[in-house]
């Protein structure tokens, strides 16, 4: 699987090269989308070609699912699962971005992981509404629309909700503790045996080992008011949450609304998607993913991992227990940074690589 569209370009950003353009300099191709998802698309029909010009036919049946609207949340994909599921085709493995070789990805972990998201995180769009009496902001009542909103956000704090380590990252860590260097893979090895201890340390540390072990929060938009000096008779504010494996949709929206505990605050649920469960690494599938890196990128080992975005794969998982997210490309953290960002680009030798990549899946299916 992979998206052919991508994300807008902000005028006013500097572009080494213009992000429309597919520059090929310096041995990298530059462009918006080159990361995410054109590069990981257009290695899977080269391996494809490739193999039909040398007479190759697969021992499996594959399907090619390329969406246009992944970026916006849209229903491309959906539609694509639809039909499968219609013609009663149950995939035995569905792979899709989300993943990627990366360089030590945690402190003291040395060489190369090729992170695989075998999860999925959840995603549900609230927005609190509140309304209040208008009027002269000279005298404004206790509680203001506004206020209230406030208030509310306010209370949604880290703690909303439980952490808990999801199996993948349990077994991540074992793999890493292997290696790190001596302490560093004691403590690795004993978070590994212990996930309520982990999942209590990565709540600690905050942002991204945070968000592999509990649902998030995020306000992203707020809203109320037409003039500096009326009281605004509602206000609103929107909630992005990440779903954590093993909660959902209805779940995380009645632990939000008691939490902000404001009969005066509605909570609406506008768009939401479950969290997948978690795909199996002690598999024929993982196990073909894991050989197919050994071709492609045999520096690397490779590794179970839980993706906080959401991918096209989640109208996958509903139906289909094998599902693996990961991109044959070695991205360093500072190309990781450039996606959705500017100067994105792909090395032509990661392309090369990732399509050796897909060969190898394809021939071991
Ligand atoms: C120890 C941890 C190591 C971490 C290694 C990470 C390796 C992964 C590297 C790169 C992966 C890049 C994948 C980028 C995919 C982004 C998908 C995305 O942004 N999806 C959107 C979907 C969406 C949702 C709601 C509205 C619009 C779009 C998202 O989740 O926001």
């Amino acid at each position: 699987m992979a998206h052919f569209d991508v994300v807008p370009v902000d005028e006013s950003d500097d572009w080494t090269h213009p992000p429309f353009a597919g520059v090929v300099a310096d041995g990298f191709v530059f462009g918006r989308g080159a990361l995410d998802d054109k590069g990981p698309l257009l290695v899977v029909p080269e391996a494809v070609e490739n193999l039909l010009a040398a007479g190759f036919a697969p021992a499996r049946e594959v399907y090619l699912s390329f969406g246009g609207n992944e970026e916006t949340f849209g229903d491309a994909a959906e539609a694509i699962a639809q039909a499968l599921r219609q013609r009663g085709i149950v995939p035995w493995m569905v792979i899709d971005e989300g993943g990627a070789v990366v360089d030590a990805p945690l402190p003291f972990v040395r060489g190369a992981a090729a992170m695989v998201g075998v999860g999925e995180k959840g995603i549900a769009t609230l927005q609190l509404s509140a309304r209040g009496d208008g009027g002269h902001a000279s005298a404004p009542p206790t509680r203001t629309a506004v206020g209230r909103i406030a208030r509310a956000v306010d209370r949604l704090g880290p703690t909303t909700f439980r952490p808990r380590t999801p199996a993948g990252i349990s077994r991540m860590l074992r793999l890493f503790s292997a290696r790190a260097n001596r302490p560093a893979g004691l403590l690795l090895r004993a978070l590994a045996a212990m996930p309520p201890v982990t999942a209590r340390l990565f709540a600690r540390l905050g942002g991204a080992p945070a968000a592999l072990v509990r649902t998030t929060i995020a306000a992203t938009m707020q809203s109320g008011g037409t003039a500096a000096n009326v009281l605004p008779s509602q206000a609103t504010a929107t909630l992005n949450l990440r779903i954590a494996l093993g909660e959902s949709v209805a779940s995380a929206t009645r632990r939000v609304t008691r939490r902000i505990g404001d009969r005066g605050v509605r909570v609406e649920l506008l768009e939401g998607s479950e969290p997948s469960a978690e795909s199996r690494t002690d598999n024929a599938q993982f196990a073909l993913i894991a050989r197919s890196v050994g071709t492609s990128h045999p520096e690397a080992a490779t590794v179970p991992y839980v993706m906080m975005a959401a991918t096209d794969s989640r109208y996958f998982h509903r139906f289909c227990p094998a599902v693996y997210r990961f991109a044959p490309l070695a991205m360093s953290a500072e190309l990781r940074a450039t996606i959705h960002g500017v100067d994105e680009r792909v090395s032509v030798s990661e392309l090369e690589r990732g399509e050796r990549f897909h060969r190898a899946l394809l021939m071991g299916l």
